[in-house]
């Protein structure tokens, strides 16, 4: 990620998608820079923070191919407003693909389609009346390499979204969002002091708390991450699972990790994806995470939370 993302680039808008349902072929690779789609926040007035209500995200039968290949298949999960939900299960069996769904992300690969419904709060985000950037706008998303603007300030990087779509916001409200954004992603007092630093000088852990800030800027309504601690060593990893504890009181969380340890200790919910061999992938089992640890039951849960496989 570098410096060169345009305002179009961001607030360009794909096609509007025939309603659920029937298979949707998606072609137009307009927006590239996942970064920047992630904060997509084009012409609307940002709420104030205590008036960002907790909202539940419902998928329903979404089915997914890249090109002929079907890799989900009619997935159904409704992530509860104020939880976090973790979706487990080995490499290659759709976990990413369904997070990248959940936002409208997977649209932007050329040769993706999908089939199905994703509610926000009711509010299905590929309804033919409604924006790629609301959907962007309300539902943001974190990667797993932390990737800031490594040039721009610790300051503009957490403004970012608010910038680049030309969202207008005086200076001390600006000043409020970073303050509170880097305190919500649990970097305030690490930063505080050198906010005109740039971007790219801290830490991977530090860097990634930055990348939570600036999807927070926006006020979004749910949080997607992506193995957000992949890259990261075991302290910055702490952090970050402290922070997503905290954040789950104002945002919902939706997490991809293969860390079992980690879903535990984070995640209200678990949903477990299994793809069969030339299968596409599917929940197997999902609910309660203690109880998909301690007593799941599928038997291949069991084998997978415990190790034996993936
Ligand atoms: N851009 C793409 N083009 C074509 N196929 C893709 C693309 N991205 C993913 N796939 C395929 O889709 C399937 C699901 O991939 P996905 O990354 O969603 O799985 P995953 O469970 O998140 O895997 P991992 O845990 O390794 O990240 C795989 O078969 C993968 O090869």
């Amino acid at each position: 990620m570098t410096d060169t993302t345009t305002q179009s680039d961001v607030t360009d808008v794909l096609p509007r998608l025939p309603r659920g349902g029937l298979k949707r072929r998606l072609t137009r690779p307009a927006l590239r820079q996942e970064a920047a789609a992630s904060f997509s926040s084009a012409g609307f007035v940002l709420p104030e923070p205590a008036n960002v209500p907790l909202a539940q995200l419902e998928a329903r039968n979404i089915s997914a191919w890249f090109g002929d290949h079907e890799v989900l298949d009619r997935v159904s999960l409704t992530m509860p407003a104020g939880a976090v939900t973790a979706l487990i299960g080995p490499s290659g069996c759709g976990k990413s693909t369904f997070l990248r769904i959940l936002n409208r992300m997977h649209e932007l690969i050329p040769s993706a389609s999908l089939a199905g419904e994703v509610l926000l709060d009711g509010d299905d985000i590929y309804d033919v009346s409604r924006k790629l950037t609301d959907a962007r706008r309300h539902i943001g998303m974190v990667f797993q390499k932390p990737n800031p603007f490594p040039a721009m300030s610790i300051y503009d990087n957490v403004i970012a979204g608010l910038t680049l779509t030309g969202t207008k916001t005086d200076r001390d409200r600006r000043d409020f969002l970073v303050e509170s954004s880097l305190t919500k992603a649990g970097l305030w007092k690490e930063v505080k002091d050198r906010l005109r630093a740039p971007g790219g000088g801290l830490s991977g852990g530090q860097q990634q708390r930055l990348c939570i800030a600036r999807s927070l800027a926006v006020q979004p309504k749910v949080l997607l991450m992506d193995e957000p601690c992949s890259a990261l060593d075991p302290t910055s990893t702490r952090v970050i699972e402290e922070t997503m504890l905290e954040l789950v009181q104002d945002v919902t969380i939706v997490i991809v990790t293969h860390n079992m340890q980690q879903a535990q200790r984070v995640s209200t919910q678990c949903a477990f994806f299994l793809a069969g061999q030339g299968q596409p992938g599917g929940i197997v089992e999902h609910g309660d995470t203690d109880a998909m640890f301690s007593s799941p039951i599928d038997e291949r849960t069991f084998n997978y939370v415990n190790g034996r496989f993936g």
